[in-house]
């Protein structure tokens, strides 16, 4: 089965969460995305939610697919957030950002009761950091945040390159926030609590793709099947 049938999948597991009159956190990302679309067609089959969505681009697939949509100044708080992942260790702390939307994401799963993580299983790790960790930052003053960041690296007992990520056009990538994102490559976090509590109170960091205890189920679908796991 390809990737995205995967991805399409756990999906369609974790709309099996989803109760009429729910509000909900519209994740980012091809995962998410595949959530988005499932539930438009229950929306147009006469489910009556509501989405916050996490980017611009969720936005505009909600709004093609017909899901409401409310923001976080209209309600504060939401049942149910359902995003992606691009790592996933087994304390379900999560890197997050790949697609630059992880500021939005954080304070939309940080206003739920409850994350689903939706991802095909091979965002499953042992230990996270393969995937480079996204840092989204403010422009100015980059030199000195980086510098900043490389001391919290060095706290927290890793280090790796650090790069401006670039869009395809070759140009910086700029987030929905109108921030940069330094993209970590660190191989291996082995205390990811300690190393988001660094990085959080570096001023030029805006915020990290390191998600702390906010995962609350990770739904992940692999050639054997769907496997859900609850955080502890
Ligand atoms: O910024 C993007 C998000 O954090 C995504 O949820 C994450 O990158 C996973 O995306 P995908 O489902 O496309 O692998």
């Amino acid at each position: 089965m390809d990737m995205d049938a995967l991805k399409r999948q756990a999906a369609a597991r974790a709309l099996e969460e989803v109760r009429d009159g729910m509000k909900l956190g519209l994740g980012t990302g091809s995962t998410a995305k595949h959530f988005v679309e499932l539930l438009g067609e229950k929306v147009r089959a006469g489910m009556k939610v509501i989405g916050v969505p996490t980017s611009e681009a969720t936005r505009a697939d909600a709004i093609r697919c017909g899901v409401p949509l409310t923001t976080l100044d209209e309600v504060d708080h939401l049942d149910l957030t359902v995003d992606g992942a691009d790592e996933i260790d087994h304390a379900l702390n999560l890197i997050k950002g790949g697609g630059g939307a992880l500021l939005r994401e954080k304070i939309v799963a940080a206003a739920s009761d409850r994350m689903i993580v939706i991802a095909d299983d091979s965002k499953w790790v042992e230990v996270l950091g393969r995937f480079p960790l996204p840092v989204e930052v403010i422009p100015f003053g980059l030199a000195a945040t980086e510098a900043a960041m490389a001391r919290a690296f060095a706290q927290a007992g890793v280090s790796g390159q650090m790069i401006v990520r670039k869009g395809k056009d070759g140009h910086v990538f700029v987030t929905d926030g109108g921030h940069w994102i330094v993209d970590a490559h660190l191989g291996r976090i082995g205390d990811p609590p300690r190393l988001a509590g660094l990085l959080s109170v570096i001023p030029g960091v805006v915020e990290h793709g390191l998600f702390i205890g906010l995962g609350s189920v990770a739904v992940l679908a692999g050639a054997q099947g769907i496997r859900v796991v609850e955080r502890r």
